[in-house]
């Protein structure tokens, strides 16, 4: 039995596996600029975030209907599951789909009828979390979270994702306060790319409650102080890094670094079709190339499910913390 965890940074359109887009591909007529899964295979190999931007918004195009959306977050939760995963908050990119005619209402109730029933079928929470491209407008980001509004009863909160440097988080403080005043919870990825004054201004002027990446903070000793004295958690993505090319090797990921900090780490997949592995992918990679002990790991799983939005059930999570410790390796 894998170690139980909570997945915290996970882009549902990041999870659309080669064989997955063909398929859809098929049932919807579109053309994929690749004969088969292994040519597109071949494009996998990242120089950096924006190349990976590129293919990852290019297969989106076989995300049309409902069911496509279905199908893509039931796989997700069924290999998520088969790793240990027991709740995961899910990252979807709204403005990549209306650019494309595909309306809110088929995004989001195609990922609710999976989410809906995922509890009962693979024993796994859900939360959904909208994010904004922070290489689209101030303008374009307010008109998304008002498309969204006749579905805020399934979305606990907004995050801040897509090209990071040049995109600074004080872009997006109308949309965050509206978002706020709205009772959404706030993340926003910054410090991947960007540099650790964009992790200070997401929570200066986003009032972020967790740090997606953050990586970089541990350029700035004060920053880390402030993040361990705040309890501000980080969702840091191993393999992501890796592949998109922040660290040179997994091995000289600064993750054991930022442990020993006091930083409240966790791990997770970000986009794990792109990236060769899902969140016990990521956990096993960490094990074996950082070294990282069983209490180490135990932590870092313990972080998961306190970093998460389940302040609207803390019986559930007390009963996922009771899982961690009680979990033998
Ligand atoms: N790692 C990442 N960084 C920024 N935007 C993303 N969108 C999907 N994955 C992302
Ligand atoms: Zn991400």
């Amino acid at each position: 039995m894998p170690l139980p965890k909570a997945e915290l940074h996970l882009h549902i359109e990041g999870t659309l596996e080669p064989e997955l887009a063909f398929e859809l591909a098929a049932r919807n007529n579109v053309e994929l600029p690749y004969a088969d899964t292994e040519a597109l295979c071949e494009a996998y190999r990242f120089e950096d975030l924006q190349s990976f931007l590129n293919l990852y918004y290019e297969l989106m195009a076989v995300l049309r209907t409902e069911r496509d959306f279905e199908d893509l977050a039931d796989a997700y939760l069924a290999r998520a599951a088969a790793q240990g995963v027991r709740h995961a908050e899910i990252f979807f990119d709204p403005q990549a789909h209306l650019a494309r005619g595909v309306g809110m209402g088929t995004v989001v109730e195609g990922l609710w009828r999976a989410l809906g029933r995922s509890e009962t079928d693979h024993g796994v929470s859900t939360r959904l979390i909208m994010c904004f491209l922070r290489d689209e407008s101030a303008e374009s980001a307010l008109e998304t979270l008002d498309a969204a509004k006749p579905y805020l009863d399934r979305i606990t909160g907004i995050g801040l994702d897509s090209a990071e440097v040049g995109h600074p988080p004080v872009k997006f403080r109308e949309v965050y306060e509206a978002a706020a005043a709205l009772g959404l919870r706030r993340v926003a990825h910054a410090g991947e790319e960007g540099p650790p004054e964009y992790i200070t201004e997401a929570l200066d002027v986003l009032g972020i409650e967790r740090v997606d990446h953050g990586l970089r903070c541990m350029e700035d000793p004060a920053l880390v102080e402030r993040l361990v004295r705040e309890r501000i958690p980080l969702t840091l993505c191993p393999l992501s890094n890796v592949r998109l090319r922040t660290v040179d090797v997994l091995a000289d990921h600064p993750l054991p670094a930022m442990l020993d900090a006091g930083l409240l780490c966790t791990v997770n997949s970000d986009d794990p079709a792109y990236f060769g592995g899902y969140a016990g992918d990521n956990f096993d990679a960490v094990r074996s190339q950082l070294g990282l002990g069983e209490e180490r790991l135990r932590e870092l799983a313990r972080n998961s499910f306190t970093a998460s939005f389940l302040e609207d059930d803390e019986k559930l999570r007390a009963r996922y913390l009771a899982e961690v410790e009680a979990y033998e390796f």
